[in-house]
């Protein structure tokens, strides 16, 4: 199968500001505390391949740079170092609000969000309902109304009923999944299968042991910006039960 995603030597560096306590000769020199700048690696020496159709889980603590990796393959964060090759379209729910305008209306994010991933019009407007079927009654009933007036439930409904609507071949999905209630979270499991089954690739971020295992069979597990482990999920998981005993 051919390689959809290939990241080589990916750092991503962010700026930390610090403000230093006030001392005597800020006041006297600067009439203000000066402040410094450090940086750190969210990102070090990232490089992995991912093949067409495979189901890839991203594993790691709290800070570990999950979301950063997401960000750089959906293509929202440029490495500073290495470089992401992805072929094909993303179809990415990475933040509960990622993409989607908090001022707009639910029905206009739906046509901008499709549009924007190459839906036409009139595509957009055959898949209408079934999307906002799958977002349930309380979507549909706020349709009109702004999308940041939606509970990050009803966010995450509408996020996935349209991401998850699109033709692209890769979708990333970060843990926004854990705000859905039960009855959702299993709707949208079945679609994550028949996806998979039609050949998509998905790349999935969460910290449930049993989604990840449901979802990924592949595992790559960071800690502080770096690959540890890139492997089968049930041994990257043990690795990182291990770690975390
Ligand atoms: N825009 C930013 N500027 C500065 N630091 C950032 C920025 N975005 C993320 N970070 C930092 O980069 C590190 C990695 O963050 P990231 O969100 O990728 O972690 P994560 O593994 O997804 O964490 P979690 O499991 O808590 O969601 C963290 O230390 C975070 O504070």
């Amino acid at each position: 199968m051919s390689v959809v995603i290939s990241a080589k030597d990916v750092g991503v560096e962010f700026y930390t500001s610090r403000r230093r306590k006030m001392q005597v000769r800020d006041l006297l020199f600067h009439g203000r505390a000066t402040t410094t700048s450090d940086t750190f690696w969210a990102l070090k020496d990232i490089s992995f391949d991912i093949r067409k159709g495979e189901a890839v889980g991203l594993v790691g603590g709290n800070g570990s740079g999950k979301s950063t990796l997401l960000k750089t393959i959906a293509g929202v964060l440029l490495p500073d170092t290495g470089t992401v090759h992805v072929d094909g379209g993303v179809a990415p729910l990475i933040e509960l609000t990622g993409g989607f305008r908090g001022e707009l209306t639910c029905r206009d994010n739906l046509y901008v969000q499709a549009g924007l991933h190459g839906l036409s019009k009139d595509q957009i407007e055959e898949r209408f309902e079934d999307m906002v079927d799958f977002a349930g009654p309380q979507v549909r009933a706020a349709l009109d109304r702004p999308y940041r007036h939606l509970s990050s439930g009803m966010q995450v409904r509408l996020g996935f009923a349209v991401i998850s609507s699109l033709d692209e071949p890769i979708f990333l999905v970060d843990e926004v999944l854990a705000v859905g209630d039960k009855a959702f979270r299993e709707k949208c499991y079945t679609r994550m299968e028949s996806l998979l089954s039609e050949g998509r690739t998905l790349f999935l971020v969460s910290h449930s042991e049993k989604d990840l295992k449901r979802f990924g069979a592949r595992g790559l597990y960071l800690r502080s910006g770096r690959m540890v482990m890139d492997g089968p999920m049930d041994d990257v998981l043990a690795r990182y039960n291990e770690d975390n005993r």
